[in-house]
């Protein structure tokens, strides 16, 4: 991690945690508005609670991405910035090559999950449109790791009804990013709600960080239409040549 990154820490989560509250400008984040918006409508994934737009494709049965450039409009300035931060500099291919698009409307969220092994362990989050909070929860034994600080009560939870363990706000035009334990160890969710509540300095782990603290200071803030940029280094990379190969031709 480049040093200059460190005044971004958030120093009360475990590492890594790393939040820029004015990371794009305002005309950047309304032109990446405006590129996810015209993206032809076959793009998005419409789920439940969410809809998603993946780039520049979905991984493979195997977790294999299909090598292709990322559209210019998702490379300027986010991957520009995020070299010049060397946040990706230990991933496998030096930057990311792979980005979720996430639209939540008031009301919609998503479940704790964790993103998992395709992926280096490391998520640079751009938010855009409006602020949002990211909920983390520590893993589980059944979420599959052990861990000897959980107790009896804690593992009979499912971890929809668990208390978050740690609490970001993510302003739009900010940048978050999760890495090493933080990553494995965690799982992270959106609540689905129309209004983000009990927000305060004692509830939001980058309260110190954040760009204004105003508009959270009554302690709550209604949702609005908000959209993220997960920027994420697939670690399987496919080039198109065999992958044809691999897809049953010669
Ligand atoms: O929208 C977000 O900030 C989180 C999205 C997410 O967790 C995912 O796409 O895996
Ligand atoms: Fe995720």
């Amino acid at each position: 991690m480049a040093c200059d990154l460190e005044v971004a820490r958030i120093t009360s989560l475990p590492a890594d945690g790393f939040y820029i509250s004015d990371f794009i400008s305002d005309d950047e984040e309304a032109r990446l508005l405006h590129k996810v918006a015209s993206a032809p409508l076959p793009r998005w994934t419409q789920l439940s609670h969410r809809r998603l737009q993946t780039w520049p494709s979905a991984l493979t049965k195997n977790n294999t991405l299909l090598a292709s450039p990322l559209p210019s409009w998702l490379v300027c300035p986010v991957i520009k910035r995020l070299k010049e931060l060397g946040i990706f500099n230990d991933a496998p291919h030096g930057a990311p090559n792979h980005v979720l698009v996430n639209e939540y409307h008031p009301g919609q969220g998503i479940m704790p999950h964790e993103d998992g092994a395709a992926y280096y362990p490391l998520v640079a989050t751009v938010s855009l449109g409006a602020p949002i909070v990211l909920d983390l929860y520590k893993k589980n034994i059944q979420d599959g790791k052990n861990d000897e600080n959980l107790d009896g009560d804690a593992l009979k939870t499912t971890d929809h009804i668990r208390r978050p363990q740690y609490r970001i706000i993510q302003e739009r035009r900010s940048l978050l990013i999760t890495g090493a334990d933080l990553y494995t160890d965690y799982l992270h969710g959106i609540a689905e709600t129309t209004s983000d509540e009990d927000l305060s300095p004692d509830t939001i782990c980058n309260w110190d960080l954040l760009r204004e603290k105003d508009p959270y200071r009554a302690g709550w803030y209604p949702r609005e239409t908000r959209t993220s940029l997960t920027y994420r280094d697939v670690l399987k990379v496919a080039k198109m040549g065999n992958s044809l190969k691999f897809l049953g031709g010669r």
